[in-house]
């Protein structure tokens, strides 16, 4: 995901909280201020910032309740719904020698695919690892479903979410002011009306009470840069331990997935519709859409995923060919929940740098981090939200050998643990590399997987011209920044050709 404007060093605003089990974002602690001139320059997006930091409040709520709530009921049946693989996989065996296997009618859905991935979670590691993430990190359901009924959530939690609507006509302005006097003006009125309703409505005795009996170990509180109230990041700091996560900026599940309700709607939004054009709404929906539907469309790739692994370690090349050739036709309404929203038409450019992205990308908070050589810690400032940390496209990487595109460090920052460690696992038993025979089966295979390839190809070079077209977008409120990127170089034209390098870059690994 992109770019976006404006360099928000400060808060960082905390969440990720939506995750399911108690996802992130922190919390509270000590904290630093930024130089006064970065905060003059960051002013116009701070309002979007800590009204960021609302809706996060809001999804680590929804994190927690769904934690406390659903898993208890879900997972038995989880397991009590599960299917025999041998139920529906052969059923095509012969049609697969001529490439014509269509398998599309006898496709589990999810619930099914769900219980498949969770009965094979004894025979592999990577169905172990994708179990373990589905169970805990999603409750037992994939995408994670987080509870929207605020009514039956927790008293403590249920604050939150009044507060969330009380401030969502406050959380964006249909015309950004450059004036500075203007935007402070609004920041600060922001700021005490939120701190205001937080302090008077949130009980945090009981907050924190209900999120201890969620965990188990208590560790150091992180530390922040920007004071928020306590009432946010207390619950953002669970989150965070939960997640295993660094970044106080959250992260693409947090954020985005997770304010979908259990039907797909999009609940927690950012622009206020009774506020805003329906351009920007529209645009923040269905920029916010992709993400989600990218995930429930996942399923099956990483149940595919797993398969086609275990058939390859078991030698059974026709069973392996028959999922590799699932996960190929599955990218194809995958892919196009992205072909078919990234224009104008469905994200307005004019509205998703100045209205959209912001919310999103910005890169809030600090880590400190001390290198051997080094006696005085370094600061390292977090990265926002980015595309570059969809748990679908780091299976499809580890899964045709192809390294990572985040380092360790930035996948400790931004990628929940479970998710790490499932796409490690996937790479470990890669083997498209180890496939030699160009003919038969295995030739077969191999093609097929140069097909998934070639698909992931498209999908970076149209990326990479589609992302260009909305970075370019007049924002004169905003410095150039990238979520994934954070702040870049002084002018656009300088940052486009260093974010380039990166898209490129992964452009040519994708071999
Ligand atoms: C208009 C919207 C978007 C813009 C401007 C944009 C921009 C960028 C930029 C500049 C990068 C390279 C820097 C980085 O690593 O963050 C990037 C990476 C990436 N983006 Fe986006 N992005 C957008 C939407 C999306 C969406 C909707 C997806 C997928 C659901 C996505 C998936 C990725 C992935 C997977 C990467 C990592 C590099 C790669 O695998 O090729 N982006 N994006």
């Amino acid at each position: 995901m992109g770019p976006a404007a404006l360099e928000v060093k400060g808060p960082f605003h905390v969440f990720g909280i939506c995750y399911l089990a108690l996802s992130q974002h922190h919390g509270s602690g000590t904290r630093r201020f930024l130089p006064c001139q970065d905060l003059h320059s960051a002013l116009p997006a701070m309002l979007d910032l800590v009204g960021f930091i609302a809706l996060s409040v809001l999804g680590s709520i929804v994190t927690v309740v769904l934690t406390l709530g659903k898993r208890s009921q879900d997972l038995p049946s989880f397991k009590s719904r599960a299917l025999s693989p041998a139920s529906w996989q052969w059923s095509k065996v012969s049609s697969l020698w001529h490439g014509s296997g269509d398998a599309t009618n006898h496709e589990p859905n999810s619930r099914q695919l769900l219980g498949e991935i969770q009965d094979l979670a004894e025979c592999h590691e990577t169905a172990g690892l994708l179990t373990d993430l589905i169970r805990k990190d999603g409750a037992g359901e994939w995408p994670p479903r987080s509870n929207h009924a605020h009514t039956t959530w927790p008293a403590p939690l249920r604050a939150y979410r009044g507060i969330y609507e009380e401030m969502l006509p406050l959380l964006a302005v249909a015309k950004p002011s450059l004036d500075d006097d203007v935007n402070r003006e609004r920041i600060a009125a922001f700021r005490a009306r939120f701190g205001e309703l937080l302090s008077q409505r949130v009980d945090l005795p009981a907050v924190e009470k209900l999120l201890q009996a969620a965990e188990a170990v208590r560790v150091a509180q992180l530390e922040r840069i920007v004071p928020l109230p306590h009432e946010l990041t207390l619950p953002w700091t669970y989150q965070q331990r939960h997640f295993s996560l660094t970044s106080d900026s959250g992260n693409n599940m947090s954020n985005l997935v997770l304010n979908f309700t259990p039907s797909a709607s999009y609940s927690l939004r950012i622009n206020d519709p009774a506020a805003q054009s329906a351009t920007i709404t529209r645009s923040e929906e269905a920029f916010a859409r992709i993400f989600y539907d990218v995930e429930a469309l996942g399923l099956p790739v990483y149940h595919a995923v797993i398969h086609a692994i275990r058939a390859r370690c078991r030698g059974d090349t026709v069973a392996c060919l028959h999922h590799v050739r699932r996960i190929t036709r599955h990218l194809r309404p995958l892919l196009r929940s992205y072909y078919d929203r990234v224009h104008d038409d469905a994200i307005a450019r004019s509205a998703w740098l100045s209205h959209v992205q912001g919310f999103y990308g910005w890169g809030a908070g600090y880590e400190k981090v001390v290198e051997e050589e080094e006696e005085e810690p370094q600061w390292v400032k977090f990265d926002g939200l980015s595309g570059n940390q969809v748990l679908l496209f780091q299976v499809l990487d580890a899964f045709l050998g192809l390294p990572p595109y985040l380092d360790e460090e930035t996948q400790r920052r931004n990628v929940p643990v479970m998710q790490r460690e499932f796409v490690k696992a996937v790479g470990k038993h890669s083997f498209r590399r180890g496939l030699e025979k160009k003919e038969g089966v295995e030739g077969m295979i191999l093609e097929e997987m140069g097909e998934i390839l070639k698909r992931l190809r498209l999908f970076r070079t149209a990326h990479r011209t589609r992302a260009k077209v909305y970075l370019t977008q007049p924002a004169p409120e905003r410095l150039p920044m990238t979520a994934g990127k954070s702040l870049l170089k002084s002018d656009m034209d300088t940052s486009l050709e260093y974010l380039d390098e990166f898209m490129l870059g992964r452009l040519a690994q994708t071999v």
